[in-house]
């Protein structure tokens, strides 16, 4: 298998910070493996707390001495559109980079930058269209809220999909006059090198924008723990979100958390079952499935449990691996060989724990590289560890149920929440187990398909607060509330006598 590598590989990744591309203070590097052969391809800029200072300097300045938090909306608005503009021309360049960097399959990573434009174009016009609350007392007081960005927002991210989701955070941070410093995931720091190259050509002023790369331990633990950065949103692990999460603590910062999942596709047995097949391959396959919201845990009614089982099977085993630049590709390669070791080390678990019915290992032909077959375990019992773990991988467990109560048992029966899919005829089952379900999430007969305006976020160890269109708008800015006495005749006049 040859693998196709992307015109225009920049010679070493670097940090952005202040308007211009750096090294490491200190030189520090680290290596970036091509996930189709495990060598190293390029070396990055491993960011330390001296990198981080430099970074949050710079955009503390842009924030306190600069133009970007108190231009017009109208201005501001007209940059984010050109940013659109621009990242939505390179969605090739971006799908090519992103699937050579990160292992997705080529026809998936394609999109991703229209998507994150879309997002851009919808802060741009909320902005000039925002309006806040004011409530009248009449004759008495009136009081009005004045909305303020926050100062330097740290941005955290991961490697799944990692373009698309900086710009769920880039957008909205930005488009309310905040100033960032992107700390992307190490598994995959080529895309976001684009960012900067794309902020410059729309005009963002210098220090706005600020990237370090570098491992968690350094560059994003030096960012969580920096005093002048009062805000962190995060993607990853829930594991990690804890760690932020009291790293944060000393200094109060405001957090967003978007954590892990093991969600379930609950599928009744009158569900339009050609559909619920359909989408539930897709939702556990599709990005290789390494993807926060993939169905991993699979619940089935007893009545069609075995054709379930049956068709499901099939289906994984002509799923098609393959290299990630290959339009034909519906799997690629995992991400990093550290992740692959920790999804085929599940694989072997769920070998112990429940009945293989497709897949298992190292697909046939693939000498090299970390790739999984799509596999499928049946009969997996709730307290099995494939039941209850994130796995992130191309790994499914199913298992099977018999009521209303029981499936809802099942799919509330782990730490996360954050998306669940239901399949069924009922609409009434479908509504009530909505709102008994613990999830941020809720497809209903339904394919991994929505809105990015819409609030995005778990519960439970999946995460804390939201982002997407309104929510993030609430996280990103102070609500400062202003109060006015119209008439003293009200005011209390302590001291002044009867
Ligand atoms: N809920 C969501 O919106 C969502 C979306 C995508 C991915 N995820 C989750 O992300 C995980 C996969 O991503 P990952 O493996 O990159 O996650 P991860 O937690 O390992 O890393 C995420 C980011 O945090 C950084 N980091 C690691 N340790 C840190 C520390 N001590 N301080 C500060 N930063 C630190 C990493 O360098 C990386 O940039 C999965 O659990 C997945 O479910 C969630
Ligand atoms: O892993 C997270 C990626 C999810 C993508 C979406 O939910 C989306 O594009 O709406």
């Amino acid at each position: 298998m040859t693998q196709h590598t992307p015109a225009g590989l920049p010679e070493k990744i670097q940090h952005f910070i202040d308007g211009a591309l750096v090294d490491s203070i200190g030189g520090e590097t680290f290596d970036v493996l091509n996930p189709v052969t495990n060598e190293t391809y390029i070396q990055a800029a491993a960011g330390q707390h001296a990198d981080i200072d430099a970074a949050v300097a710079a955009a503390k300045r842009a924030f306190d001495e600069g133009p970007w938090p108190k231009m017009l909306p109208r201005e501001r608005s007209r940059v984010l559109h050109r940013i659109a503009d621009i990242v939505e021309s390179r969605d090739a360049q971006l799908a090519e980079l992103e699937s050579f960097d990160s292992g997705l399959p080529i026809t998936q990573a394609k999109g991703q930058a229209r998507r994150a434009a879309e997002n851009f174009r919808f802060f741009a016009d909320l902005i000039v269209a925002q309006h806040d609350d004011a409530f009248q007392v009449p004759g008495r007081q009136m009081n009005y809220v004045n909305r303020k960005p926050i100062g330097v927002a740290g941005l955290i991210t991961p490697w799944n999909t990692p373009f698309m989701l900086e710009s769920w955070k880039l957008g909205p941070a930005l488009a309310t006059g905040n100033t960032v410093v992107l700390k992307p995931a190490e598994f995959t720091p080529l895309s976001a090198s684009l960012w900067a190259e794309i902020f410059r050509a729309a005009g963002v002023p210098d220090g706005v924008f600020n990237l370090v790369n570098g491992l968690g331990e350094a560059a994003g633990d030096a960012l969580v723990k920096h005093p002048d950065v009062p805000l962190i949103s995060f993607t990853g692990e829930s594991s990690t979100g804890q760690l932020i999460f009291a790293n944060a603590a000393p200094h109060l910062k405001g957090l967003s958390m978007e954590l892990g999942g093991k969600s379930p596709a609950v599928v009744f047995a009158d569900a339009d079952l050609d559909s619920a097949i359909d989408a539930t391959v897709f939702g556990v396959f599709s990005l290789n499935g390494e993807r926060c919201t993939a169905g991993s845990r699979i619940l089935v009614q007893r009545d069609i449990y075995d054709e379930f089982v049956e068709r499901y099977a099939e289906r994984a085993k002509n799923v098609v691996v393959g290299e990630p630049s290959d339009p034909a590709t519906e799997v690629g390669a995992l991400v990093h060989p550290e992740h692959y070791d920790k999804v085929m080390s599940y694989v072997e678990i769920g070998k112990q724990e429940g009945r293989l019915v497709a897949g298992g290992g190292r697909p046939e032909g693939f000498e090299r590289g970390n790739y999984v077959a799509p596999t499928v375990f049946a009969d997996v019992s709730p307290d099995a560890r494939i039941f209850q773990e994130e796995i992130f991988g191309p790994v499914v467990a199913i298992t099977p149920f018999d009521t209303d109560e029981d499936a809802l048992a099942l799919a509330n029966h782990t730490k996360y929440g954050l998306a669940a899919y239901i399949w069924t005829s009922d609409l009434k089952r479908a509504h009530n187990f909505s709102q008994s379900v613990e999830a941020g999430m809720v497809w209903l007969n339904s394919n991994n398909v929505r809105d990015l305006r819409t609030p995005f976020g778990g519960v439970k160890a999946s995460g804390l607060g939201h982002e997407g269109g309104y929510r993030s708008i609430d996280f990103y800015t102070d609500q400062q509330a202003v109060h006015i006495t119209l008439n003293e005749a009200h005011s209390p006049k302590f001291g002044a006598g009867k």
